[in-house]
């Protein structure tokens, strides 16, 4: 990979695809300002950094390609470190790519996708982490989902790590250096005081380790299924929360055969809806087979809609149901919500279900739908994404976690059983290693192929 002033000058469409009002085009690297000026009315080489400049790109042969502003950013106060111009074209398909074919005649080359924010990276200008999360940021699409993302940008998650890091670098030291002296047999490291600060590392890497499944269920939407018996309204809540005529919805007991599911956002939270078929005792094959996905997807679920109807009149019965379901197939982590529909044929008060405090709706008469959203709110709450907490949204970032959770298990193990510290200070060396490539402290080239192939091109 080459970089700094060997680099490549880049060149790419910053803004999305086709035509718009304006089209940005970015040129980053040592070249950029010499390539630009040479397709432009004015030379931009001396020019302060952070200014606009207007004037003309005109083609080889003299002809008038359009009227642009250029933004001039110098190197070392750009976003990605490098010389960089932007150039901020009419949005017209075909002046963007003759732009774009004249800067690739000056020089440039076309950038891949991701590689303005990989030459971010390399330049020091972010680490992995933040670089990560500008992906996520432009894939966001609710509130809490920009937030976390934002928050990840802007460091928060890098800070938690680097904190860690710094902490097992200095444990790592003590007990190096405990080697050195051990001829002499002296203890330099206390191993009570380095047994509990192992402890407490261990509950920071185990809390962000499990953080990431609710990370992951707000990034790609909260997984709520919809589950309970034969007709009790389950597709027609469905199709209420998400406006839509989604699913077939009948009087006849088994109209749900197979699982359906989409994604709204509600309250700046985005969730993914199941529907599932009825719960019940069934010869038919395939409806018994459809009431196997939905067991399945109520355990894949964060949150669990339970729906009873008018007809749950019977207590024990419909506890029984309940606890059932409950022992069965609820896990740990998961959220219950029970939820009483058809309030308007309801004539007894179902008071047997206080201690499921279940919410009484209408699906078909839409009524009191806020409640039920209300408590949807704060059930993603109750699994753990409180305001202050960094959560971890990345696959990557959680494999890595999890390889370090087991190296520090191991270390701890090796304190307790009184192990060389030669051995305890290797697996405290992995588990650096481990939480070094999340900010990318430590890195391949094949690793970051993968992050940034994924990328937007012009990102
Ligand atoms: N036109 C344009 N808009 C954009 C970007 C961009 O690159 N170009 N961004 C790209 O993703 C985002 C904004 N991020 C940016 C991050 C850093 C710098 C920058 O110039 N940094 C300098 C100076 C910082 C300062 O003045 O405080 C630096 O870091 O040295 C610019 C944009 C979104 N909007
Ligand atoms: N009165 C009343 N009827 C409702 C309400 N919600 C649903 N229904 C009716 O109940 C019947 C069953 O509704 P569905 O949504 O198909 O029930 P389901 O739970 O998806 O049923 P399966 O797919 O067979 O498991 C339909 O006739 C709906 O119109 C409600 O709040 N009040
Ligand atoms: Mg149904």
């Amino acid at each position: 990979m080459n970089f700094g002033e060997n680099a490549d000058t880049i060149c790419a469409l910053s803004t999305a695809n086709g035509m718009g009002a304006i089209a940005v085009i970015r040129v980053s690297g040592p070249k950029a300002l010499e390539i630009t000026s040479g397709v432009f009315s004015k030379d931009l080489t001396g020019k302060t950094s952070h200014t606009a400049h207007f004037g003309y790109i005109k083609s080889a042969d003299g002809q008038l390609i359009d009227e642009v502003l250029v933004t001039v950013l110098q190197k070392g106060k750009s976003f990605t470190g490098e010389a960089t111009a932007e150039i901020a074209c009419h949005g017209s398909v075909y002046i963007q790519q003759q732009i774009l074919q004249l800067l690739l005649e000056n020089g440039c080359r076309m950038a891949d996708p991701g590689e303005f924010t990989m030459r971010a990276y390399m330049n020091g200008k972010m680490d992995l982490v933040q670089a990560e999360a500008i992906a996520d940021l432009i894939a966001s699409r609710s509130s809490m989902a920009h937030s976390l993302a934002m928050k990840q940008m802007r460091g928060g998650f890098s800070r938690e790590l680097q904190q860690l890091r710094e902490q097992l670098i200095q444990f790592a030291s003590l007990i190096e250096l405990e080697l050195d002296f051990s001829e002499e047999d002296v203890e330099f490291a206390d191993r009570t005081q380095l047994n509990n600060l192992v402890r407490e590392i261990i509950s920071v890497v185990a809390r962000l380790k499990e953080s990431f499944s609710t990370g992951n269920a707000i990034k790609n939407g909260i997984p709520v299924a919809i589950v309970g018996a034969p007709n009790v309204g389950k597709s027609t809540l469905l199709n209420v929360l998400l406006n839509e005529e989604r699913a077939i919805v009948s009087d006849i007991a088994g109209t749900t055969r197979d699982v359906i599911e989409d994604e709204i956002v509600l309250d700046g939270i985005s969730y993914r809806f199941i529907d599932t078929a009825g719960l019940r005792e069934t010869e038919d094959v395939v409806e018994s087979m459809g009431i196997e996905r939905s067991y399945k997807k109520a355990k894949e679920a964060l949150i669990v809609l339970y729906l009873l109807d008018e007809r749950n009149t019977n207590a024990e019965a419909t506890l029984n149901e309940l606890t059932d379901f409950r022992s069965n197939y609820l896990n740990e982590g998961q959220q219950l919500i029970v939820i009483v529909n058809k309030r308007d044929l309801l004539s007894e008060a179902f008071d047997f279900l206080a201690e499921y405090s279940p919410v009484f709706i209408s699906a078909k008469e839409r009524s009191n739908l806020e409640e039920l959203l209300g408590r949807l709110r704060e059930s993603v709450t109750i699994s753990g994404v409180g305001e202050e907490d960094v959560i971890v949204t990345n696959s990557r970032h959680f494999d890595a976690l999890q390889k370090a959770h087991s190296d520090l298990l191991k270390v701890l193990e090796g304190l307790e059983n009184g192990i060389t510290g030669d051995f305890v200070a290797m697996d405290i060396r992995q588990a650096i290693h481990h939480l070094g490539s999340i900010t990318g402290e430590i890195s391949t080239d094949d690793l970051l192929g993968s992050i940034f192939s994924k990328f937007c091109i012009g990102k």
